[in-house]
């Protein structure tokens, strides 16, 4: 089985080997650059979401490979302040495209205010830890979270939600 995941991020290829390695043995998963053909940093669900589906159709339609994964993250205006909130997609060659969303949580607002005048979460969150490649690790979730979620366990639940509704459509064909 040929897996594209439409992503060279650390958090993001390990959520899919976690989950897919339950699965199968014969794996090849690999990483691509696949364009999400939306903002840096996406500001809507909608445009989270876009950003998933277009990774992940853009793996299986321009790569050799069974199924396309496609993760993104971005942020939405809420009555409670700015949530960080991801999207994930399972294209699946030949059939029906799948949808997840993950766990969100506000940012403080500190973060927020930063975001709202254009910069992007992945620096911003370096910059306010002083360190470097929070996004390929434990993520904005898992700095906010006290590390009880991280960003790749954070998107292994989306990867479940994708692939547990791909099973549940072949097993009720
Ligand atoms: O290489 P890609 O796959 O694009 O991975 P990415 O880390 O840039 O992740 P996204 O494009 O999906 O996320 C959009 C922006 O939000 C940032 N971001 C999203 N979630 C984050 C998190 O948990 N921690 C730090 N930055 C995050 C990310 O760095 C981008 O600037
Ligand atoms: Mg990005």
């Amino acid at each position: 089985m040929r897996i594209g995941v439409g992503s060279r991020n650390k958090a993001k290829l390990k959520a899919v080997e976690t989950v897919l390695q339950t699965l199968e043995n014969k794996l090849d998963i690999v990483a691509i650059d696949a364009p999400s053909d939306v903002s840096s940093m996406p500001f809507s669900d909608e445009e989270t979401m876009k950003g998933a589906l277009n990774r992940a159709e853009f793996c299986v339609h321009q790569h050799d490979v069974d199924f396309g994964v496609g993760l993104e993250g971005g942020v939405t205006e809420t009555p409670a302040g700015l949530f960080i909130i991801n999207w994930g997609a399972l294209a699946v060659k030949d059939q029906a495209t799948f949808v997840a969303g993950g766990a969100r949580i506000k940012l403080p607002e500190e973060i927020a205010k930063r975001l709202r005048s254009g910069e992007e979460l992945g620096p911003v969150m370096d910059d306010f830890c002083h360190r470097e490649n929070i996004r390929h690790g434990e993520g904005a979730i898992g700095v906010f979270t006290n590390g009880m979620i991280t960003r790749d366990q954070m998107f292994t639940h989306i990867m479940k939600l994708l692939v547990g509704q791909y099973q549940y459509q072949l097993s009720n064909i």
